[in-house]
C-alpha cells in the first residue's frame, strides 16, 4: 500500500510518497519526475550502511550515475563546516546544474542537504528520503533548510522545496527507542496546534506507535504530513500561520543551544518547550490546567521529558531573543487555546513571563 500526498505550491508542487516498501523503487520514482540522472546520495555512515545498498541498487537499475557522501553524525555537526565539506565533494566531482542531491537520513541530514541544494550553483534539485520518525512526520516536508550557529538553532538557512519526499516506514525498525520518542514530540505538536481528535487518537494508540506497528506508523506519518502540507500550502515562508508549526520551539531551541547541540534531541527539547508554552497559555486563561496536564501525560507516556534543564533565567531570555519570531525586539510565541487550536501572542516582557514559569 502506497499513499500519496501533494504539497501544492504551483510550479514547485511535489509529491510525498508514503509506504512500507518504498526504498527499492526509488530509482523508478525519480525517473518518473525527471530528476537529474547524476546524483549524490548524502547520508551518514550508520544510515548508509543500513539503507545505502538498497538505494544504490535501485538507482543503478534505473540508470542513474551516483556518488555517495557520508557526513559526521549528529546535531553538533549541523553547521557551516560540514556544509562546506558537501560543497567540496560536489566541486571535486564536477557536479553541475544538471545534477541533483538525495538526502538519506534524519532531520539533520535533510536540513543540511536541503541547504546545500539551495545554495550550490545557486540551486540544484534535491530529494528527501527521511529515515527517522521525526524526519518523516516533519522535517522532510515544507522546505525549511538550515544549519545551526553556535548561538542559535537554524539561524543560517533558506526556504527551498524538494522535488519529492520518499518515505519508507520500514526504515523505522532500526531506530533507537529514544529517536521514536523524539519524533512523537512533533506528532503531539500537530494534535495540539490543529486537531483535537488526532490528539485523543494518540492518547489511545501511542503504544502501537511505540511498538512500530506498520499501519499505525503509516497513519501517523500520513496525518502529520497532511497537516503540515495544508499549512505550507497557505503560508510557505512563515508570514502567518506557518508559525503555528513552531509551537514549543521558542523554548525548545533555547534548550538545545544552551545545553550544547546534541545533548538534547530536537524532539525532546520541543517536548519541554510545549509544556512551557502550555503553562504560559494556562496562566493567560487560554487553556485549562487540565489541558496542560493532558499534554504532560501524553508526553510522559511517550517517554519524553517535561521538565526544562537548569540554566539561568537570563541565559534562557538571551537565547529566546534570537528566535526567528522576534521582530523589532518583540517575541511572538505560539500559545495553545485548549487542545487543537493555537494563536500567535506577542510577548514584550519575556523575562517576567518566563520567570513565573521557570521559578519553582
Ligand atoms: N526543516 C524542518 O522543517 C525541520 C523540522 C523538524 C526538525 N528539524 C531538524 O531536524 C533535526 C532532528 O532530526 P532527527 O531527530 O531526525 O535527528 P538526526 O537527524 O540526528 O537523526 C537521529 C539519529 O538517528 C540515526 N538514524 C537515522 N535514521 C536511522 C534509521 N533508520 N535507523 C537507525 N538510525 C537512524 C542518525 O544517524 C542519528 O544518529 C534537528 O536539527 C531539527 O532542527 C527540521
Ligand atoms: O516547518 C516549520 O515551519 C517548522 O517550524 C517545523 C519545526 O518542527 C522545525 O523544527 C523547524 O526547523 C523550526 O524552524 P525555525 O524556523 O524555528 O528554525
Ligand atoms: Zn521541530
Amino acid at each position: 500500500m502506497v499513499e500519496k500526498i501533494t504539497v501544492p505550491l504551483g510550479s514547485r508542487s511535489y509529491p510525498i510518497i508514503i509506504g512500507a516498501d518504498v526504498l527499492p523503487s526509488i530509482g523508478e520514482r525519480l525517473l518518473e519526475i525527471e530528476f537529474p540522472r547524476r546524483v549524490a546520495v548524502v547520508s551518514t555512515a550508520v544510515v548508509a550502511k543500513l539503507y545505502g545498498g538498497i538505494i544504490g541498487k535501485s538507482l543503478q537499475r534505473a540508470g542513474f550515475e551516483f556518488i555517495e557522501i557520508n557526513l559526521p553524525d549528529g546535531e553538533e555537526h549541523k553547521n557551516l563546516q560540514t556544509l562546506e565539506s558537501i560543497y567540496d565533494e560536489l566541486i571535486k566531482n564536477n557536479f553541475d546544474r544538471g545534477t541533483g542531491l538525495i538526502a538519506l537520513g534524519g532531520g539533520v541530514i535533510g536540513d543540511m542537504v536541503g541547504f546545500a541544494a539551495a545554495t550550490f550553483l545557486r540551486g540544484i534539485p534535491f530529494a528527501q528520503v527521511p529515515t527517522t520518525l521525526l524526519a518523516q512526520v516533519d522535517s522532510s516536508v515544507g522546505g525549511k533548510t538550515a544549519v545551526n550557529h553556535p548561538l542559535g538553532k537554524n539561524l543560517i538557512g533558506a526556504f527551498y522545496q524538494p522535488e519529492i519526499v520518499l518515505i519508507d516506514v520500514a526504515t523505522l525498525s532500526s531506530l533507537e527507542p529514544r529517536e521514536v520518542s523524539a519524533g512523537m514530540a512533533e506528532v503531539v505538536k500537530y494534535g495540539v496546534i490543529k486537531d483535537k481528535t488526532f490528539f485523543s487518537w494518540l492518547e489511545k494508540e501511542y503504544k502501537a506507535l511505540q511498538n512500530r506497528d506498520t499501519l499505525a506508523l503509516i497513519e501517523v506519518v500520513k496525518k502529520s504530513c497532511q497537516i503540515k502540507a495544508d499549512i505550507v500550502e497557505v503560508d510557505e515562508k512563515e508570514g502567518s500561520i506557518r508559525a503555528f508549526l513552531n509551537y514549543g520551539h521558542t523554548f525548545g531551541h533555547a534548550v538545545e543551544a544552551l545545553s550544547g547541540y546534541g545533548q538534547w534531541k530536537h524532539g525532546e527539547a520541543v517536548s519541554v518547550g510545549m509544556v512551557v508554552a502550555a503553562k504560559i497559555a494556562a496562566e493567560r486563561g487560554l487553556c485549562s490546567v487540565e489541558d496542560v496536564q493532558r499534554i504532560i501525560d501524553l508526553l510522559l507516556k511517550l517517554d519524553l521529558p517535561v521538565e526544562p534543564p537548569k540554566h539561568s533565567l537570563q541565559d534562557y531570555v538571551t537565547a529566546m531573543q534570537r528566535d526567528k519570531k522576534v521582530k523589532q525586539g518583540t517575541l511572538t510565541m505560539v500559545l495553545n487555546e485548549g487542545i487543537g487550536k493555537v494563536q500567535l501572542t506577542k510577548i514584550p516582557d519575556i523575562e517576567s513571563v518566563f520567570s513565573t514559569i521557570l521559578t519553582p
